[in-house]
């Protein structure tokens, strides 16, 4: 069985189709991307898996279970985890804080406990923290784990992303441009995180990306989607050969 399946699925927004009779296979460990021209429709299908939006008609597995209709927090209990285009920290509070937040399914006291401050409350602060700490040593964020999140430099802001996507405890990670606004060493850096993270967590990847260095080095499958319909899927080889790919990126560049 795949872990994620996704069959026939169509999403219009007013009179535009976003999505149209988008399938989607992936299989536990694998690492795919999704790209597309800008307006693709490559978010849209992001936020549908994610249950931000609801499909039009179609239908969304995760292991074999359902996920059309579920809402976020629900969909994150079947493990799976995003990042997204648009950073979205918790600017006011501290890094190692934006991580522990991400714990909130798995909190190992009451609420009556944290008032009283019993024991349990203590140990679970510790635990918390020892695990939080340990996604952002992982992030290279350890040393800034006290300042305000607003504060990081973007690179930072994108990996402290993603070290709250990982404290979720998924299977799956979806991650939204998480090369955006990075330089190519950065880039580069990412590139060489996202494996090693994978091979870690035994995670499977789904990202969305407009740096195709990292596309095409990185992703194992791609799928190329252009005004809502996949025009191309295949390994990065065949993706960059492609002369609808080519086409629907003309004037960019595709390698
Ligand atoms: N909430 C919404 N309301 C109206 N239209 C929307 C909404 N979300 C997406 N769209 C439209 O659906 C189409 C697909 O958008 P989507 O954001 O999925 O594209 P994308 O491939 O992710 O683009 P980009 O690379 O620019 O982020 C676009 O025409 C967009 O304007």
């Amino acid at each position: 069985m795949a872990l994620l399946e996704v069959k026939n699925l169509y999403k219009s927004f007013g009179g535009l189709s976003a999505l149209v009779d988008f399938n989607m296979m992936i299989e536990e460990g694998e690492l795919v991307g999704l790209i597309g021209p800008n307006g693709a429709g490559k978010t849209t299908v992001f936020n549908l898996v994610t249950g931000v939006y609801r499909p039009d008609r179609g239908s969304i597995m995760m292991e074999g279970r359902s996920l059309v209709g579920r809402k976020p927090h629900d969909i994150c209990r079947t493990g799976i985890a995003r990042t997204f285009q648009n950073i979205r920290l918790f600017g006011g509070l501290s890094v190692i804080d934006n991580v522990r937040i991400s714990f909130h399914k798995d909190v190992p006291y009451s609420l009556p406990a944290a008032v009283l401050r019993l024991p349990v409350f203590i140990r679970g602060e510790g635990w918390m923290d020892k695990k939080a700490s340990k996604y952002l040593e992982l992030l290279g964020l350890l040393e800034k784990k006290d300042e305000l999140a607003k504060n990081l430099p973007y690179g930072d802001q994108r990996r402290l992303e993603i070290a709250r996507a990982l404290a979720t405890n998924p299977k799956l990670v979806i991650l939204d441009e998480p090369a955006a606004g990075m330089n190519p060493q950065e880039t580069q850096e990412l590139m060489k995180l996202i494996l090693s993270l994978r091979d870690e967590f035994k995670l499977t990847i789904l990202l969305i990306e407009h740096d195709m260095s990292l596309v095409m080095g990185l992703c194992e499958r791609i799928l190329v989607l252009d005004y809502g319909r996949t025009i191309a899927e295949g390994r990065p080889e065949e993706i960059k050969n492609n002369p609808r790919v080519i086409e629907a990126y003309l004037g960019e560049e595709v390698v």
